[in-house]
């Protein structure tokens, strides 16, 4: 289990989070969602170790968190990655990929010839969620992975998830506005900030 409790955040001077909690059990998805700005990127930055809070406690089974467990998945695929790297380099960075695996996300070895601004956004999104999953994860947090993309890839992103969630026992947040996505894909209800 990944844990926020009574998480105050701040950018600059500014308090953009107050007083948040949220529990994140392995092998689940949880939604989190609110209305622009109130914060929800910055709640699942703080999870993964990429924003340090001002008060409170991020706990992974009641213990200091090791942060190399959770990975972060960004709306834009683009913005976290090297666009002078093509794919094949893109996708071994962190660790191999295993062929089952690379199959299972669905990223043909055709891409790995390609630099980035050559693949959609669904392709990208994919390509990253592979990175991410070649580092075995135990959390991923998924902030607006598909608002960008057509209602099928974004139906495969998820029934991609959903599979990582059930087989690997990787614990997912999905932040999103759209609820009724958010209604379709968590197994665990919402949190609305
Ligand atoms: N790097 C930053 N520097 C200063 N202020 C920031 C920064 N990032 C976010 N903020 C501010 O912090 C607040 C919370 O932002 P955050 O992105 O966490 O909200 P959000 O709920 O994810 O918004 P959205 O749904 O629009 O993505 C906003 O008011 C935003 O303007």
């Amino acid at each position: 289990m990944l844990e926020a409790r009574a998480i105050t955040a701040t950018h600059g001077r500014r308090i953009v989070l107050e007083n948040a909690s949220l529990a994140l059990p392995a092998g689940e998805i949880v939604g989190l969602s609110g209305p622009s700005g109130q914060g929800k990127t910055t709640l699942g930055r703080v999870l993964a170790g990429l924003h340090r809070p001002s008060a409170g406690v991020i706990t992974m089974d009641g213990a200091v968190p090791d942060f190399r467990a959770v990975q972060y998945l960004y709306q834009d695929p683009l913005s976290a990655m090297n666009p002078r790297w093509r794919i094949g380099r893109i996708i071994t960075e962190g660790q191999d990929t295993s062929p089952d695996l690379r199959a299972a996300i669905g990223v043909p070895a055709a891409w790995h010839d390609r630099f980035p601004h050559e693949l959609s956004g669904g392709q990208l999104q994919r390509v990253a969620l592979l990175r991410a999953l070649a580092l075995r994860p135990r959390y991923l947090v998924a902030d607006e992975i598909t608002s960008a993309l057509d209602p099928l890839s974004q139906l495969h992103i998820w029934r991609l998830l959903q599979r990582v969630a059930r087989d690997q026992c990787v614990g997912i947040l999905a932040i999103s506005h759209d609820r009724a996505l958010l209604g379709q894909i968590c197994t665990l209800g919402q949190v609305t900030l």
